[in-house]
Formats: structure tokens, C-alpha cells, sequence
């Protein structure tokens, strides 16, 4: 289990002037800015979930998953992972954690994948049978073995992020924390990691902390999502759940002995004001309502008492438009500080 309660993070930015002069005035007159990064955020996340952490950029999202791996303490208040605070254990959290940070490597850039791990087998006394099973799972689903003896700094952005996502599981962890692991990859590559990931979890009940911005990555990985905005928790739930706040809904019909669509869709917006009626694919028309004005039982009623319909279902709101409406609108300008605070240490 993982809870954070009220947990914060700020950083102390010393704010830069423009220009030359600016820069030189900086070294004798600093002035300060904080940022909270994380604002206070409390949550739980249960043994064996699989959640997407998700939020716009600058929401927070890694910050809170450095405390949680221990790379950074809070501000103030505290999480625990598996009932241990992470920086004030950090070797007792990391054996049992594993964590993909897109931008940082857990490997050894002068060796090659192959001798990475065997270093890893040693760090976490990792069980032969284990080892053994994992690396032929890897082989199967990521092409490891492709990788061969080539040292890690020369790996191409998506040949290391194989070898990282491997490293994170090798010594099968109760808990992932992967950051972005799916960058850089290919198509066939990232559903190879989304089955990867599936096949753990199934087998061996691994709790999965995701942070990702593509929406099929947490929709083919995660069944719970927390969704955090400047730095708070905003919906913490199902994904469905998360799907029922969408503001639109959408209803799609095939309409009997009407081969013109255009008049059907003009009685339905004339009917239904505020709703929009398209053609969808098959010659369908696809009926889309605010969800705040209208019930999914009005529009059905409105369009069963009107029309033939043959074929008629409700497609499930659209995650991306779900978080683009909250992540709407909040966008901050730049910041022009310089950090004067952060104490990120080595993973
Ligand atoms: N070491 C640091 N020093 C100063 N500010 C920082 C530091 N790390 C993060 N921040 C600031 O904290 C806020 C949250 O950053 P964080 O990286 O946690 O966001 P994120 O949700 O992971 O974003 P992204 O989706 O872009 O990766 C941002 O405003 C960022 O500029």
C-alpha cells in the first residue's frame, strides 16, 4: 500500500534578471521565489492497483514520485511505501520498489545490458529460478538479447528504455514506479511493455505507479487513476469514474428508412438544443449532449420516439478530452528562476 498524507514540496527558485546586467546583478542581490511543486496532496493507493498518475506538465507528477522513491524528502508531510517512509529508508524502500525515470538511467552507462544485470542480480541477491524466468521473459517480449554487448550511453533512446523497464522488474518488486517508460519506443515495443507489465501484475500482483501522457499506456495498463492539477489531487478513482465526470456524451444510431441524413440531424439539433448531431462512420449519426443539461434517458427517449433505429450504443467518453478539460486554462508562463533549493540526490 502507498499513502501519501499532505504531502509538499517546495523549491526555492533565485529569480534572474534579463539581460547582462541582469545576470551580473543576480550575483550580488538575489531575489527569491517559491514554488510548490506539490501542494498538500493526500492519497492511497492499494496493494496490487494499477494507477496512472496523471497531469498536465508541471503538474507535479515526478516531484511526487521522487518522494516515493526516496530521491527527495517533502517539504512537509510524509508518504509511506509499504510502510516505509522512502528517504529516511532508502535502501530498505528500494529493494522492494522498482522505478523507470524516463530521463534518468538505473543502469551503468560504460556496461552493457548484460552486465548491468548481472550487477543487479548481485545488488538484490536476486533468486537464480527468478532471474532465469525474468530474463527469458524479456527476452520474449522486449528482444533483449538484440541489444548484445554494446555499452548503455550508445543505446538509442528506445534500446535503453527496454533495458530500464527489464532492470525495474528483474528483482520482481512489490511496487513499480515507471515515469514516462514508454518514450522513445515504437509501437510494437510499447505494446510488447504494456503486456510486459500486464503479465507481472497478474502473476505476481505487483502494485504499478504510472506516470505517462499517452493515453494508451494508462489505458491499456492502469484500472485507477489519480489526476493531480498544480500540484493537487483533483479525482482520485477508476478510470471509469473518471470517464463519468467527461462534460460531453455521446450517443451513436443507425436510423432505418431515412437514407438522408441531413434532415435527421437537423430535427435532432432543432429538438435537442445544445446538442450536436454528425455523420459517424457507416452512415451512422453520432448525437453528442452536454451531460450537465441532458440524460443519456431524454436523448434515447427523444431519438427512439422519432426515429427507426436499428443499431444504437453509447461509445465511452474520450479520456484525452476528459483531462483536457481539466487541465485546461492552467497553463503558467515559464518560469525565469534558477533553483536554489531542490536536494535531488542520485537514485
Ligand atoms: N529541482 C527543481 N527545482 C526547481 N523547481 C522544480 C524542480 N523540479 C520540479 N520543479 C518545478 O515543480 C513543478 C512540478 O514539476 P514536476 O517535474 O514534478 O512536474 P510533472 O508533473 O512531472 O511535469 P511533466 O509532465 O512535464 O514531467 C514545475 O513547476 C517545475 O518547474
Amino acid at each position: 500500500m502507498i499513502v501519501a498524507e499532505h504531502l509538499v514540496k517546495e523549491f526555492r527558485l533565485t529569480e534572474r534578471k534579463p539581460g547582462l546586467a541582469g545576470s551580473l546583478a543576480t550575483l550580488f542581490t538575489r531575489e527569491h521565489r517559491v514554488v510548490r511543486a506539490v501542494d498538500g496532496v493526500s492519497f492511497t493507493i492499494p496493494a496490487g492497483a494499477k494507477t496512472a498518475y496523471i497531469g498536465a506538465n508541471g503538474a507535479g507528477k515526478s516531484t511526487t514520485i521522487k518522494m516515493l522513491t526516496g530521491i527527495m524528502t517533502p517539504t512537509s508531510g510524509r508518504c509511506l511505501v509499504r510502510g516505509i517512509e522512502p528517504y529516511r529508508h532508502r535502501q530498505a524502500n528500494a529493494r522492494g520498489i522498482g522505478v523507470v525515470f524516463g530521463q534518468r538511467s538505473q543502469l551503468w552507462w560504460d556496461l552493457s545490458v548484460p552486465d548491468s544485470f548481472r550487477i543487479l542480480r548481485r545488488v538484490y541477491d536476486i533468486p537464480d529460478a527468478v532471474y532465469r524466468r525474468n530474463l527469458a521473459l524479456y527476452r520474449e517480449l522486449l528482444d533483449i538479447d538484440a541489444l548484445g554487448t554494446t555499452p548503455v550511453r550508445q543505446l538509442s533512446l528506445g534500446q535503453r528504455m527496454r533495458a530500464e523497464i527489464a532492470a525495474s522488474l528483474l528483482h520482481d518488486p512489490a511496487v513499480v514506479f515507471w515515469d514516462e517508460p514508454t518514450i522513445g519506443l515504437d509501437m510494437v515495443l510499447k505494446d510488447a511493455v504494456r503486456q510486459l507489465v500486464n503479465r507481472v501484475h497478474a502473476e505476481l500482483g505487483t502494485t504499478v505507479v504510472l506516470t505517462s501522457h499517452d493515453i494508451a499506456d494508462i489505458a491499456a495498463i492502469c484500472d485507477s487513476a489519480l489526476v493531480v492539477d498544480r500540484g493537487r489531487v483533483v479525482h482520485q478513482g477508476s478510470i471509469r469514474d473518471l470517464l463519468r465526470t467527461a462534460d460531453r456524451r455521446s450517443v451513436v444510431f443507425d436510423h432505418r428508412g431515412r437514407p438522408d441524413p441531413g434532415p435527421v440531424r437537423a430535427e435532432i439539433e432543432r429538438g435537442l438544443p445544445g446538442v450536436s448531431a454528425s455523420s459517424a462512420e457507416d452512415g451512422r449519426i453520432r448525437v453528442d449532449y452536454p451531460a450537465d443539461r441532458f440524460t443519456s434517458r431524454q436523448v434515447l427517449g427523444f431519438l427512439l420516439d422519432r426515429f427507426d433505429l436499428a443499431d444504437c450504443y453509447a461509445p465511452e467518453p474520450d479520456l484525452e478530452d476528459v483531462l483536457r478539460r481539466i487541465y485546461g486554462g492552467h497553463r503558467e508562463a515559464p518560469s525565469t528562476g534558477v533553483p536554489g533549493g531542490g536536494e535531488e540526490g542520485a537514485a
